[in-house]
């Protein structure tokens, strides 16, 4: 029974992650519902041999009876935000003088959804929090692990903390209104308060039916391994089987920066999830240490907003 629930979990992880991190399922849905209920079976046989991070453990376990507080080691702040070309390059302008050349840039979706904290120790997912007031947060570890496209183990035991944006795909906001519109409820405005108001459920249960998604877009405390860039940075907690949006780009200038925002403010109807703009970084790792923070926001990033 030991190795058949080995060779189980392994496949189903693998097949998992195909799935829900990088979109490109090896299996049908009905060949991994299948073996997971293979899986569920054994484990429930012999649950001294279940692992802890088995696929079968997303359905979500008790509920708590309270939220606890977290303190944030590295605070969670706000982007500043610009909402025309103008301001774009007032943008640029700051960041060159501040450095005293001119830097590349990362250019990102800002995801409408909500900001959460990550930490793993040895590869494990330990915590999981919002941002809160960026100080404070709440401990919302139980609803974050029902998250298919958060890993709860990772590809190596490094000990590191990411942060990202939850959201709830398009569809399965629509799908939630639907039969929440059937049962008399009150409806969720918007995919974003979907998601917060999923993720602040004290029972996982619910979390675990709301079909979330994340995106990770930064890494907070470097591990010993050699960073230079943004990008970089990006490729290497994907490498570690964290999902990061596709649509993040390199770019070498303020024109190509004020391009690929405004080219997205139409471009985002066809996306399956919502966005409110975009996310303008300097790429280099040394730039962003040379420019700092002011009190609330990063010198060296700001987020172009659409107009409503
Ligand atoms: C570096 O700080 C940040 N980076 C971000 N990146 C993306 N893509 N989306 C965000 N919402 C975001 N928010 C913050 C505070």
């Amino acid at each position: 029974a030991q190795e058949k629930i080995d060779e189980l979990t392994n496949r189903l992880k693998k097949y998992a992650h195909q799935y829900y991190v990088l979109d490109e399922p090896v299996v049908s849905d009905a060949e991994y519902d299948k073996l997971l209920q293979e899986l569920m079976e054994l484990e429930e046989q012999h649950p001294e041999l279940k692992h802890e991070d088995s696929p079968t453990g997303r359905v979500g376990g008790e509920p708590l009876d309270q939220f606890r507080k977290v303190q944030h080691d590295v605070p969670m702040l706000s982007l500043s935000n610009v909402f025309n070309e103008e301001d774009i390059r007032d943008f640029d302008r700051r960041v060159r003088s501040g450095l005293g050349k001119t830097p590349t840039y990362s250019c990102e979706l800002k995801i409408d959804g909500l900001a959460v904290t990550l930490k793993y120790e040895e590869g494990k997912l330990v915590l999981g929090a919002t941002r809160g007031d960026g100080t404070t947060g709440e401990d919302i570890t139980h609803n974050l692990r029902t998250i298919s496209s958060i890993p709860l183990t990772l590809n190596e035991p490094v000990t590191l903390e990411v942060r990202g944006e939850a959201f709830m795909p398009k569809k399965s906001f629509e799908r939630l209104n639907k039969e929440k519109e059937e049962n008399g409820e009150a409806l969720f405005a918007n995919p974003r308060n979907a998601a917060a108001g999923s993720l602040r459920q004290l029972d996982p249960k619910i979390a675990a039916k709301r079909h979330l998604d994340i995106f990770i877009y930064s890494l907070g405390e470097y591990p010993e391994k050699e960073l230079n860039s943004h990008h970089e940075a990006l490729e290497y907690v994907s490498s570690l089987g964290f999902k990061t949006n596709r649509e993040a780009h390199h770019l070498e200038s303020i024109e190509e920066v004020i391009e690929f925002c405004e080219s997205w403010q139409d471009k985002r109807a066809d996306l399956p999830y919502e966005i409110d703009g975009i996310v303008i970084k300097v790429d280099s790792l040394e730039d962003q240490q040379q420019l700092g923070f002011t009190a609330k926001n990063p010198r060296w990033a700001t987020a172009y907003k659409f107009p409503a």
